[in-house]
Order: structure tokens, then sequence, then C-alpha cells
């Protein structure tokens, strides 16, 4: 199978060698497409890159029947619409880490054009005037540096301010007093940040809670003079209030990357004497830009060989050492899932999903994503996947719960999977035996031993003599070959259960004929 990658923004060259040299990737690497032929052209693609140019929007996710994933060749993911990826079952990937770097530095670069007034003189000069008095600048040394947002750009920036010898405040919620003493810088709330700062930068994503944190009121807590940056995401940033904050002499300067609206060629701001402004360089250096290439390149490759990404947006991101963990339960819970729901054969409303013995101790919510996907393909085919296995259930109003026991009941691991419908309850449990793989070892309360996989089928019967052999005829009738049969019983002459791998489907035909045999009480074929 081929799969087709499309990639919407100008990306690396050297960053997507990757996906370049993996067999089976066909690229399409910026064929111009305005917004509506990218609407005609997307359900071609398995797979999307974009940087921040490209709006990935609900009509676009949901037009592109084939696409598993899009890959962010960057950090900020505003410019994707989550929710519809998610409930479309498209896992979004970025690449966290390979922009921090740039960013800094290109904050850093905005701070000193700011303190220097170098664009504007430059500009002058450009037209002519060597004009000394009104680029007169003031020194970063001693300034205050108020930090919005200390994640991976913002504790850079923090750290080269104090290359600086400026002091630095900031705020973020996850900041604690330690950190912030290991870092020799302040910790302040939002409000102490913003009267502390003789320069204030914002390094947070763009969020419902951060769209214009930095308001008019906010500006009023400012100290006059203030001076504003702003290289993470248009929008943080009321851009009307920084406008009249800037007329009204209250803020001495701005240097800005981003935009509310991006791209434009016109801005109000930009017609300010105050404001220094880069067309969202932020990220666009020659180093930043091959590695989240090749970042996301790599996610995209993994994903597309079934395996786990590193840099999951819409899932949550599981270390890779605990990923190497619960890995191979994946196949597993997503066969007893598909199993159960045979079994059960009707409508649910509930699924319990139990962890024991070592299970007890693993990140289980990978794994219960699968078993749940096992459960929900046989409603919804292969639209049901990781990314939207939790979302669908939801929606489908079945509620999915956990529990986790240390007990080992036999087994060092067992992961048991109930669904409740209307007429009650059914469950299988699974192990994943040493060196032997996957085995099925419970169905409801009977003991059973089975690879899951291939055609089964599960026969309630009477615990009677004969039974068994006239079910090996029956079988043989239909010229169907029995591989493995276990059995087991509640007591003597009670109820009992068979469970038969068998080399082909079992048609409906036969399947209702061995159903008529005296002492049968119901007979499942499963395909797993
Ligand atoms: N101009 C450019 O080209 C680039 C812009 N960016 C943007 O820079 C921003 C930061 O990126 P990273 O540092 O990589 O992200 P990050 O996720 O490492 O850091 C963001 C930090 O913001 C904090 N935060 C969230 N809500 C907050 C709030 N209400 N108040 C204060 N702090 C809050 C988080 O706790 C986190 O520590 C993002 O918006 C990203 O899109 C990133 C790379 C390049
Ligand atoms: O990584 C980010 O969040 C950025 O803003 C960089 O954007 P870009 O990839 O340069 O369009």
């Amino acid at each position: 199978m081929t799969y087709r990658v499309l990639i919407s923004d100008p990306l690396s060259e050297e960053g997507i060698k990757p996906l370049r040299e993996t067999e089976n990737i066909e690229i399409v690497k910026n064929p111009g497409w305005d917004e509506t032929e990218l609407l005609e052209n997307i359900d071609q693609f398995d797979a999307l890159l974009v940087r921040s140019q490209t709006q990935v929007t609900r009509p676009l996710l949901e037009k592109a029947a084939r696409l598993k994933i899009v890959g962010r060749a960057g950090v900020g993911v505003d410019n994707i619409d989550l929710d519809a990826a998610t409930e479309n079952g498209i896992i979004v990937v970025n690449a966290p880490n390979g922009n921090t770097n740039s960013a800094a530095e290109h904050t850093v670069a905005m701070i000193m054009s700011l303190s220097r007034n170098i664009p504007q003189a430059f500009h002058a000069l450009k037209q002519k005037q060597w004009d000394r008095k009104r680029f007169v600048g003031v020194e970063l040394k001693q300034k205050t540096l108020g930090v919005v947002g200390l994640g991976r750009i913002g504790a850079e920036v923090a750290k080269r301010a104090k290359g600086q010898r400026m002091n630095v405040i900031a705020y973020d919620p996850f900041l604690t007093d330690e950190k912030a003493e290991q870092m020799g810088i302040k910790r302040g709330t939002l409000e102490e940040v913003l009267q502390a700062g003789d320069f204030i930068t914002v390094h947070t994503p763009l969020l419902k809670e951060t769209r214009h944190l930095i308001n008019a009121e906010a500006f009023e807590l400012m100290k006059d003079g203030v001076q504003i940056v702003n290289c993470a995401r248009g929008g943080i940033i009321d851009e009307d209030a920084l406008y009249d904050a800037i007329v009204s002499g209250k803020v001495a300067g701005a240097a800005l990357d981003v935009f509310e609206q991006e791209p434009f060629t016109e801005h109000k701001l930009l017609t300010l004497p105050e404001v220094v402004a880069t067309p969202h360089l932020g990220a666009s250096t020659v180093e930043a830009q091959e590695i989240v290439a090749v970042d996301v390149s790599h996610d995209v490759i993994r994903f597309l060989e079934g395996k786990a990404v590193r840099h999951p947006v819409n899932l949550p991101s599981i270390p890779s050492e605990a990923m190497h963990q619960i890995e191979p339960y994946f196949y597993l819970a997503e066969k007893l899932g598909t199993f159960i729901i045979d079994l059960a054969n009707e409508v649910i409303s509930e699924i319990r999903i139990s962890y024991s013995g070592d299970l007890s101790e693993i990140e289980s919510g990978p794994v219960t994503r699968n078993a749940v996907k096992g459960i929900l393909k046989r409603y919804l085919g292969s639209r049901v996947n990781d990314v939207n296995a939790l979302y669908l259930a939801d929606r489908k109003g079945i509620t999915v719960s956990e529990s986790k026991r240390s007990a080992r009941k036999g087994f060092t691991n067992l992961i048991t999977i109930e669904v409740i419908g209307a007429s009650g309850s059914r469950k299988v449990s699974g192990t994943l035996l040493n060196g032997l793989g996957p085995r099925l070892v419970r169905v409801d309360d009977y003991q059973v031993d089975a690879t899951p996989e291939g055609h089964m089928v599960v026969i309630q019967h009477i615990d009677q003599p004969g039974v068994i052999g006239r079910m090996g005829s029956a079988f043989a009738e239909h010229n169907i070959n029995i591989a493995t049969m276990q059995v087991d019983r509640s007591d003597v002459g009670g109820n009992a259960i068979m469970l038969l791998t068998i080399d082909r489907h079992l048609e409906d035909k036969a399947l209702a004929e061995i159903a008529l045999l005296d002492e049968i009480k119901s007979v499942t074929a499963i395909d797993l």
C-alpha cells in the first residue's frame, strides 16, 4: 500500500528526507493549492504536514476520508481544529522541541531591537537621516524582564536575559518556587509580573484562556514606559488595546513577531514608530526548520508503520519507556474487545476493563483505548481508532471504566473486559504469556486457553456425554476442520462451554444447523 503525504506549507527539504527515503510513501509538496483546491484534493491523502499557514479546519478534516495523521512541523497547533481531528480519528503530532532555541533567540533579538531602536535607526539611515538623538536607547542590565509562560521557550528566554544581567520575574501556573530558585529568577503572579516588568514577553500557547490575556486592564497594571514583546501567538495580546496603550504613551515600544490575522501587508500597529515587527520568523532558521521537519517526518513514519508516535497532541503523551512496556498489550486488548462484543451480540451500555497483576501498575489509558477500539469496530468499522475510540464510545452513550487490582489471579498479567447490555453482562479475560504471546484464558466464568486470532466458535451447552463427539461430527459434515477445542463446565451435568478455533469462517447456515442440536444452548461464530 502506498501512503500519500501532502506537505502544504514550506518544510525543509533536508528535514523531510526520512519521508523521501521511506518506501511506499508518495509526497506531494507545496502544490500551491488555495483553500478550495485543498478541500477538493484532501481526500487523496493519508497524511498532511503543515506549519502555521495552512488552516486545518473542521470542513477540511471532515472531507479528508483517507487522512490518518496531521503533522505540525513546529509547536503551535492553533491552526488545527483538534476536536474535529479527534472526532474523525485523525491523530495530530507536532515537533515541540526543534524550534525552541530559534524562537528564544528571536525573542532576545526583538528585546534588543526595542531597547536600542535598531530597526528604526536603520530605517532612518536608509532614508539618509543620520539621527543620533532620536534613537537613544536603554540598557537591559538591571532592568526587569517579566515572562508570562515559562515553558520551553519562556525558560530559554529567561536564561538568556540573565546573561544580559536582567532580573527576571515569571508567571506560569506550573512554575514552582524550587524551579524558580534553581533558575535564579523570581516567581510571581500574573499581576506581579505585569507590574514589575520593564520589558514583558509572552510565551504561552494561544488558548481560550490566553486569548487577550494582555488586554486594556493588563496594560493599566504595567509600569509607564513598559516595552512589550510577543513572539508566541497573535491574539495573546489584544492588538487594539496595545495600539491604544502605545498611542497614550503607557507602552513605550512593542516588538511583534505574530499577529491576530496572518499574513497581512497593512496593519494599524505598523503605522506606529514604536512598533518593530517581523513576519512570524521565530522558527525560521535553517537549523530549526530541519529539526522540526525531521521530527515530524519520523512521527508520521512511525504512525504509518503502526508504531506509537513520540509527540501526539490529541492523545496523552506516554514516555517511551512506559510505551515500550504497554505496547505488547494493545493487540491483546483489541482482540479481547472484538471477541466480547461478538459474544454479547447486542447493543451495550457499559464497558468495564480491569487490569490485574503487573498490569495494575501500568499506564493503562492506551490499552483501554485499544480495547474500546476492538469493541466499537464491530459497530463502526475502520472509522474507529485509538484517537477517537473513547470519544465515539461517549457519543454512543457507552460508559467506559477501568479498575486495577494488584492480586495476580494465577496470571502475572490479566486484562478482563466486561460488557453490559440489556440481557446482562458478558466477560472475557486474556493474558500475555511470556514468550508465547496473547492468550484468551477465561470466557464468562469458564477457563479456556486459546490464541485470540482467526476463526473461533463459542458453544454453550449442557455437560452431557456425547456432546463433544456430536460437535466434531457436525463440523466435519460441513467440511470445517477444528484446529483446537477447549471445554469447561460450571459443574458436573451443568452448564458448559466449548471454545473452538476452526480453519475457516462458520457460515450462518452451518451455524444455524449446529445450534439446532440437542444440548446446545447457543453457538457464536467470532472472526478475529
Ligand atoms: N514565533 C514563532 O515562530 C514561534 C512561536 N511559538 C509559540 O511560542 C509559544 C510557546 O511555545 P513553547 O515554549 O514551546 O510551549 P510550552 O508548551 O513549552 O510552554 C507554554 C507555557 O505556557 C504556560 N501557560 C499556559 N497557559 C498560561 C497562562 N494562562 N498564563 C501563563 N502561562 C501559561 C504553560 O504552563 C507552559 O509552561 C507557543 O504559543 C508557540 O506556538 C513557538 C515556536 C516558534
Ligand atoms: O512552532 C510554532 O508555534 C511557530 O509559530 C512556528 O511557526 P512556523 O512553523 O514558522 O509557521
